[in-house]
């Protein structure tokens, strides 16, 4: 048996629509540790999501599992919390709040009511929002709105941190300074975390391994990489150091080398396929 803390096991997902099956997962086997930090990084539309959601819950693979802690997931549970790109915070509820229901959901039995205060406390704090508990989500910034949300996943104490582009929408000021103040908490509470990224610095900065997917349809791991650079990390002494060039470079091969080909030879199959061969020649 697996010692991996979360375990994904031959995968394969495919989506019908209209009579037509879409194969978009094939074999997705993947152990990760407790308290290590993946990344997950591929082509738009090669299955990066869908793979977090089946980590989730939210999806039922149509071959294969997950299992977290020695448990089979079969639907969402608080011991997985998800944060999207697109901070989803209730608009109408204040940033307390929208951790207040987070907390009130999974402590309701095991805190009382001061200990649960205490702990949306603790977690906006920790995320350096304790200054904004009474505005709306309105009333923030994006990148603030990320922070509550992050603050509210890490409230629910999950597992397994699920984390899909969380950085994607935010200036690139931002951007830094969460990916920091991930890799703050981190260090501090050693969360097992998977993140879907499109950013190649960020996922050699922040991972201790990089999974990178083939183009879709049919996606599947084509590599993984351990990112052995020490903690913590510091982005600007990284910038010069060869390591960290080294990982990034393997990342972008891998993305616009050696997957660059596949699509290629893809596309001109296809082509060919359509009767268009001499175009296809002239092309390749
Ligand atoms: N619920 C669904 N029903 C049908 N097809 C779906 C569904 N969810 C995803 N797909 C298809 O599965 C494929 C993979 O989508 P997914 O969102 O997982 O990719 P991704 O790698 O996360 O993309 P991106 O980087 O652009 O966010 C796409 O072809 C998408 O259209």
């Amino acid at each position: 048996m697996s010692k991996a803390y979360l375990n994904i096991s031959r995968v394969d997902m495919d989506f019908t629509r209209n009579g037509v099956t879409n194969p978009v997962l094939r074999d997705i086997n993947l152990d990760v540790m407790r308290g290590e930090f993946i990344s997950l990084i591929g082509h738009s539309g090669c299955g990066k999501s869908t793979v977090l959601n089946i980590v989730a819950g939210l999806l039922k693979a149509s071959a294969g599992g997950v299992i977290v802690d020695g448990k089979e997931v079969n639907a969402p549970g608080p011991d997985r919390a998800l944060v999207f790109q697109n901070h989803s915070l209730l608009p109408w509820l204040t940033v307390y709040q929208n951790v207040e229901i987070a907390v009130e959901k999974t402590f309701r039995r095991t805190k009382s009511a001061a200990e649960r205060r205490e702990w949306i406390l603790h977690n906006l704090e920790m995320v350096n929002m304790g200054h904004a508990l009474e505005r709306l989500p309105s009333e923030i910034s994006g990148g603030m709105k990320q922070r509550v949300g992050i603050a509210r996943a890490l409230a629910m104490e999950p597992k397994v941190l699920l984390l899909d582009e969380p950085f994607g929408a935010l200036d690139a000021l931002t951007r830094a300074h969460l990916q920091d103040e991930v890799m703050r908490i981190q260090a501090e509470l050693h969360n097992t975390v998977m993140m879907i990224t499109h950013d190649v610095d960020e996922a050699v900065l922040l991972s201790d391994r990089i999974v990178m997917m083939t183009n879709g349809p049919s996606a599947t791991i084509g590599q993984i990489m351990d990112v052995e650079l020490p903690r913590p990390r510091d982005r600007i002494a990284l910038a010069d150091d060869a390591r960290y060039n080294h990982y990034r470079h393997e990342v972008l091969s891998f993305l616009y080398e050696k997957q660059r080909k596949v699509e290629d030879i893809g596309s001109r199959r296809a082509r060919a396929r359509s009767g268009d061969a001499e175009k296809a020649a002239v092309r390749a």
